[in-house]
């Protein structure tokens, strides 16, 4: 990078006489600037003035080569210093305004005198040599102004009550300055500086006071100044070779009334205390306009009562793809799968969130929510008690892969249900926009809390549906493993009957049991992968019972039936053979036969997701299809035109598309619709061959063997 210099240009430097000032003047003049080296060259208490400490420096800045004039005004008479600039030199494109004084006392003990003698010099002597500068540099289209500010202006300090009240506020003067002066290129920064200087050298302790050369600072100093920098309006603290910008942060605040009708009580600040205090989601602002508006917006919000501008509101529900993918580790999503890259992995080109992810706003809303099952029946009910009864869950927006959703929570009924007391709780999801996006009933059963009386059936629950009375169309196993719930809980819901073996204790079980949620998003995903191919924009929606508690590292087997676009389902625990979530379904809003099995295109052909499904079946079930062995070959036509040959040799369990190497046993032709029949199981190959659908040359014995296979147990 080029050397950054100041030829041609006249820089102002007040209290150059020691310390940054004078190594401000001399860096400035080393690289090409004219200085005005301005010291009263009084003591550090304001005392006194002598012209030494300005002619020192000029003399140096000459010996070096440089030029510089000396001026010994005091900063109070800012148009004195600038008309030496003007003077000297013609012009003023820079002002360091640097000089200061101390006046330290405790509160107590504060003169006037002292407070008047420290806002004099620094603030009000800043405030008359840019109001004198400024006028100029807007003319001329050019100029950069610094402030000099303190940590103990940002921060406070013991017996600076009178300073650091200056050095606040000059980083108020800087940001009108800045904006002020915008238009015309003229910049105003804070330099908050900690040096070894005059004012610091017996305050602090010797070791850092060396390595707080002033040398350190200048440079950051003299960026700020360049005309290539755009810095504007902006506090950078700089010390011991190091810089950082400083800048207010707010809380994300809490509103205190829900509408424009209502007051704000006492009551209600201390109430929502925490959360005006609260600096998790603290964010800075650019400019005042900003800050205004988020009071309109806040406003605004009060007098629609929309929930989106309800940001404080404790069910806003922030997530972002960190959250979707540990969701999906949770629910046992595995890069085994190479379908399920598309969960866990956030550049992948279909990554996807997986749908029963939206029900966790709604937990998360009842969990901050104040519905207290106790009150409602009158008892008391610990957490011990309470077990996830049932879930239901609809898309109804579209859903978003990360941001924010509000939620509307509502208990809509408490059943007494003899053994225990169910909760039904709905709670809405919406965007910013006030659209709604999901839907979700939660039904929390309380163990041992009925028999207070209460209706039994309820008006608003959400029914399960009875599973189909034939054996299960398809299942899918899934081993859950010895951490699962450690995992899952990541994802918010930290009771922890999941993971004490205490508290599982006190709730009554051997060991702490599995999440309701997790088994029931491991069976989603098995739904989603057997009848859409992991396409999780046909998920509609979703509706089950939890019936039994499911232990970490047991294995889940969820039987599935279709109906149409329904997905009936039972998930078994297939250690003990017990139903563990029943009564559930998955609406879809289509079906689709899992694609890309073995890479294979789909061309737009329906029997393509067909066929691979059966692929994904003979490797799966690749003993079985050894067992039959054998070569096939399938020719599938549409509209009597042969339209694609696959290959399924069983013996070495391989599904290819093209002609078989070795000669097929068996060699099938079917139509395209005929084949989706066959491969459901709707339609036996020895029926299909007796109604002339499916031609069969070689071994019809050996076809009639595939039926099985095409019915096969799946394994995820
Ligand atoms: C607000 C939502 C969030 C709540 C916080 C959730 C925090 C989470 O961290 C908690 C969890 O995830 S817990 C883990 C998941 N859940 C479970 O493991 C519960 C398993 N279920 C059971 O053990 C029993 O069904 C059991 C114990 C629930 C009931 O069994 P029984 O007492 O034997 O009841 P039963 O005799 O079979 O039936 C009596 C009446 O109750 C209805 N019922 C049964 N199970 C239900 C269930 N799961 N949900 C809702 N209602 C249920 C029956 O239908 C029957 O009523 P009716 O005669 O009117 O039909």
């Amino acid at each position: 990078m080029a050397d950054l210099r100041f030829d041609g240009k006249v820089v102002i430097v007040t209290g150059a006489g020691a310390g940054l000032g004078r190594t401000y003047a001399l860096l400035f003049a080393s690289r090409g600037a004219k200085v005005v080296v301005n010291d009263l060259g009084g003591g550090r208490h304001g005392d006194g003035s002598s012209s030494k400490a300005a002619d020192d420096v000029v003399e140096e800045i000459r010996r070096n080569g440089g030029t510089a004039v000396a001026d010994y005004n005091s900063v109070i008479d800012g148009e004195k210093l600038i008309k030496t600039a003007l003077d000297n030199f013609g012009r003023v494109d820079i002002l360091i305004n640097n000089a200061g004084i101390l006046r330290d006392k405790s509160l107590v003990k504060l003169t006037d005198q002292d407070w008047d003698l420290v806002h004099q010099v620094h603030l009000k002597g800043s405030f008359k040599t840019t109001q004198a500068a400024f006028p100029i540099m807007k003319k001329q289209n050019f100029g950069r102004i610094i402030m000099t500010s303190s940590n103990s202006g940002l921060y406070g300090n013991f017996g600076q009550a009178n300073y650091s009240a200056a050095k606040m506020a000059l980083i108020g003067l800087a940001k009108t300055v800045g904006i002020e002066g915008a238009r015309n290129n003229v910049y105003c920064n804070v330099i908050v500086p900690t040096a070894a200087s005059r004012l610091t050298e017996d305050i602090l302790p010797p070791e850092v006071f060396n390595e707080l050369k002033p040398e350190f600072i200048a440079p950051v100093v003299a960026y700020l100044c360049h005309d290539s920098c755009q810095e504007n309006g902006s506090v950078v603290e700089s010390a011991g070779g190091w810089a950082g910008k400083v800048t207010l942060v707010r809380s994300n605040g809490a509103l205190l009334r829900s509408s424009i009708q209502d007051g704000v009580t006492v009551e209600k600040v201390a109430q929502n205390w925490d959360r005006i205090t609260d600096m998790d989601k603290a964010g800075t602002f650019g400019a005042i306009q900003e800050v205004t508006g988020a009071l309109i917006e806040n406003l605004e919000g009060l007098k629609t009562s929309d929930v989106s501008q309800a940001q404080d509101s404790p069910d806003v529900f922030d997530f972002t793809n960190r959250d979707t993918i540990l969701y999906a580790l949770g629910v046992g999503a595995s890069l085994a799968n190479n379908n399920e890259l598309k969960y866990l992995y956030e550049s992948h080109e279909e990554f996807s969130v997986l749908p029963t992810f939206f029900i966790l706003p709604s937990l998360q809303a009842v969990f901050s929510s104040d519905i207290n099952m106790g009150a409602a029946i009158g008892k008391t009910i610990d957490l011990s008690q309470v077990l996830h009864g049932e879930q239901y869950l609809e898309v109804v927006g579209e859903l978003p892969m990360d941001g924010q959703l509000f939620q509307k929570l509502e208990l809509v009924e408490v059943l007494d249900k003899g053994s225990g007391a169910a909760m039904i709780i709905n709670v809405d999801s919406f965007d910013k926009n006030n659209n709604l996006i999901v839907k979700n009933q939660l039904v929390s059963f309380a163990v041992g809390a009925g028999k207070f009386g209460g209706p039994r059936q309820g008006t608003k629950t959400i029914p399960c549906l009875n599973k189909p009375s034939r054996t299960p169309d398809l299942s899918i196993t899934h081993k859950t493993s010895i951490d699962q719930a450690a995992l899952y809980r990541l994802s918010g819901d930290r009771n922890p009957l999941h993971i004490d073996p205490n508290m599982a204790v006190m709730a009554g079980f051997e060991t702490p049991i599995l999440h309701g949620l997790c088994s029931l998003g491991i069976s989603v995903r098995s739904v989603l992968s057997a009848f859409t191919g992991h396409d999780t924009s046909l998920f509609k929606a979703v509706k089950a019972r939890f019936s039994k508690p499911v232990v970490p590292g047991q294995t889940l087997r969820v039987d599935m039936w279709r109906d149409g676009n329904r997905i009936h389902f039972e998930t078994v625990v297939v250690e003990t053979n017990q139903a563990v979530i029943t009564g559930a379904y998955v609406d879809l809003k289509s079906i689709k036969m899992p694609p890309q099995a073995n890479k294979l295109s789909a061309e737009g052909l329906k029997s393509d997701a067909i066929f691979e499904f059966i692929i994904d079946q003979v490797k799966a079930d690749a003993s079985k299809a050894k067992s039959i062995g054998g070569v096939f070959l399938y020719k599938i036509t549409k509209n009597g035109k042969e339209v694609k040959q696959w290959t399924m040799d069983l013996k070495n369990a391989k599904v290819y598309q093209g002609t078989p190497e070795s000669k097929p046993n068996t060699t099938l032709t079917v139509s395209d619709e005929d084949f989706l029949l066959l491969a459901e199981g709707k339609l036996q190959p020895q029926q299909a061959f007796m109604k002339g659908k499916l031609k069969i040359t070689g071994n019809i014995m050996m076809a009639q063997k595939l039926a099985p296979l095409l019915k096969a147990n799946a394994k995820l």
